[in-house]
């Protein structure tokens, strides 16, 4: 009896001490050795670290509509703007019980994104977000990412983009009869977009897979709700929440209507209705799945979860950017027109194509700007697994790294006292010259091997629709209109955006007699 006291007590003296060390002595240790590098930040806090800090900011920087400029980093990120001013360049703050090193030098952010030999892997994703993706490419590593990498790379060929014309058709109908009055695009993108995805990637639409899109949405928003929250690690083992069993019961029905897509494509094949899986996403994904070849061979676990992806990676981020480039083109009549006329000058009044669409240089320049103002991902993680040397610090393992694109992209170190100033002009010379060759001066989608493999996908879709509507109305922005963006995973208008739309008439002398392709 006198030894089972000694032992249960020796037990919990190692429990107690353990959970010291993780709660309290590593945050002190990595703290302090990180203040002895120079890099400082907000003091850790036991638990929450400054998870209540930034969680505060966020809800007062966004409480209320802002002025219509385009000063995104003190409402989306006001951690990061007012930090980088108290602390320095790159400083430390807590996410919970995880160190993360906020870095807003480029030289730095080049060597972290274009690490080859796995110094900078991306972090385990919070619980919920782990449920949206499953292990898609994301957060896939090693040999599965590289597979899954090719077959999408592949999958999303400027080819790939004929569904964007069907789809866009399908919307501008939705338009017609609205002339002289207000339209919301923020909700008619995101049918748009997700219609594209669903055509372009599982040869379906919007309307099929509507439920699968509407139970994602569910996932995505408890996942964005508990972002913010630090569960205790034994706790959280035991405790289970609202959110835990809805999130539960939202993916297992969303891998059914997957499994239920991948089956009937498999039935066609095996009933001899088709000679193979297609040429899509999930025909590749099939093609791969059954692959006679181990090495190329994908499992049925990694299909659905490329599924969920790219149903949540291809809409959302696309909508988001289709709607601010609306918004500022709406705002900035001048630039609208001259991405109409270069639209007319194109294509007249009929389908764009691809060998147009790469030309249009207006576009694209108004495109940049948009991506680089409001960019749809405003920032992203990577993690330290081994200790390791960045610039001339010297980082201690399981440290994550948090690098804004928000405040690289409207830094007026980079781009000079008017960085707030919507102005496409200076991408006339291309990116690089806009840049000074600096690539981590612009990375709406990235940098290194990692970059969004769907960004050439992404831009040729926005500059479809968008040609579209340009040969069809004018817009500008509605009375009615209230900005406030917001960070919900991508930057969203919170309240939409609402336009008023006048049907283009180019049948006048500046350009000619144009017949316009109306759907
Ligand atoms: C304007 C639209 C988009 C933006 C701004 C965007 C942004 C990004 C960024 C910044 C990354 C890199 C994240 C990191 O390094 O951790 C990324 C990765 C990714 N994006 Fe996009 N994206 C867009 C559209 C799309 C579309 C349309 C698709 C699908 C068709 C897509 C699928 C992906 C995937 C699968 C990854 C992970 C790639 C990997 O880890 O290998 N994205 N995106």
């Amino acid at each position: 009896m006198w030894m089972f006291g000694r032992v249960f007590m020796a037990a919990v003296v190692i429990v107690v001490w353990k959970c010291f060390e993780k709660l309290w002595l590593r945050p002190m240790r990595v703290q302090r050795e990180m203040r002895a590098q120079g890099v400082r930040g907000p003091g850790y806090k036991l638990i929450e670290g400054n998870s209540r800090e930034i969680f505060d900011m966020r809800v007062a920087s966004m409480s209320q509509p802002m002025e219509l400029s385009h000063r995104l980093l003190p409402r989306i990120q006001p951690y990061v703007h007012t930090w980088i001013q108290t602390y320095g360049t790159n400083y430390l703050q807590w996410d919970g019980l995880n160190p993360q090193l906020v870095v807003t030098d480029a030289e730095m952010i080049k060597e972290v994104l274009n690490d080859k030999d796995g110094a900078y892997v991306k972090p385990e994703p919070p619980v919920y977000f782990r449920k949206l993706f499953g292990d898609g490419l994301p957060y896939s590593a090693g040999e599965k990412w590289a597979k899954s990498r090719k077959i999408s790379t592949h999958a999303f060929n400027g080819e790939s983009l004929k569904a964007s014309q069907p789809s866009a058709e399908l919307m501008l109908e939705g338009w017609r009869g609205s002339d002289g009055k207000e339209i919301e695009v923020y909700g008619m993108f995101k049918l748009f977009t997700a219609d594209v995805i669903s055509r372009t990637a599982f040869g379906s639409s919007y309307e099929q897979g509507k439920n699968m899109f509407e139970m994602l949405s569910e996932l995505t928003l408890i996942a964005v709700r508990n972002s913010f929250k630090n569960k205790l690690p034994v706790i959280s083992k035991f405790w289970r929440s609202a959110d835990d069993a809805e999130s539960e019961r939202l993916e297992n029905e969303v891998k059914g209507l997957v499994l239920k897509m991948v089956r009937s494509r498999e039935e066609k094949v095996l009933g001899g209705e088709a000679s193979g899986y297609g040429d899509d996403f999930l025909g590749l994904l099939l093609k791969a799945s059954h692959d006679a070849d181990e090495s190329r061979r994908i499992g049925a676990e990694a299909v659905v979860d490329e599924c969920k992806t790219f149903y949540v990676a291809g809409s959302d981020t696309s909508n988001t950017l289709l709607t601010w480039t609306v918004f500022l083109m709406a705002l900035h009549t001048e630039w609208q027109e001259e991405a109409r006329k270069e639209v007319f000058e194109h294509f007249g009044g009929g389908k764009p194509h691809p060998d147009g669409l790469s030309r249009l240089k207006t576009m694209s320049m108004i495109i940049n700007e948009c991506l680089r103002l409001y960019p749809p991902t405003p920032g992203f993680l990577r993690h330290v697994e081994k200790r390791v040397t960045l610039g001339n610090l010297e980082l201690p393992h399981n440290l994550n790294i948090f690098i804004s694109t928000l405040a690289l992209h409207h830094d007026t170190k980079i781009w000079g006292k008017e960085a707030q100033v919507f102005n496409p002009g200076r991408f006339s010379e291309g990116v690089a010259r806009a840049t000074d060759k600096n690539i981590a001066a612009f990375f709406p989608f990235g940098i290194g091997p990692r970059t969004c493999v769907g960004s050439h996908f992404a831009v040729m879709e926005a500059k479809i629709a968008i040609a579209m509507i340009l040969q069809r109305y004018k817009f500008t922005l509605s009375p009615n209109y209230v900005h406030s963006p917001r960070q919900f995973i991508t930057i969203r208008p919170q309240l939409g955006v609402q336009i008023i739309i006048t049907a283009t008439n180019y049948n006048d002398a500046e350009h000619g007699s144009m017949q316009i392709a109306l759907p």
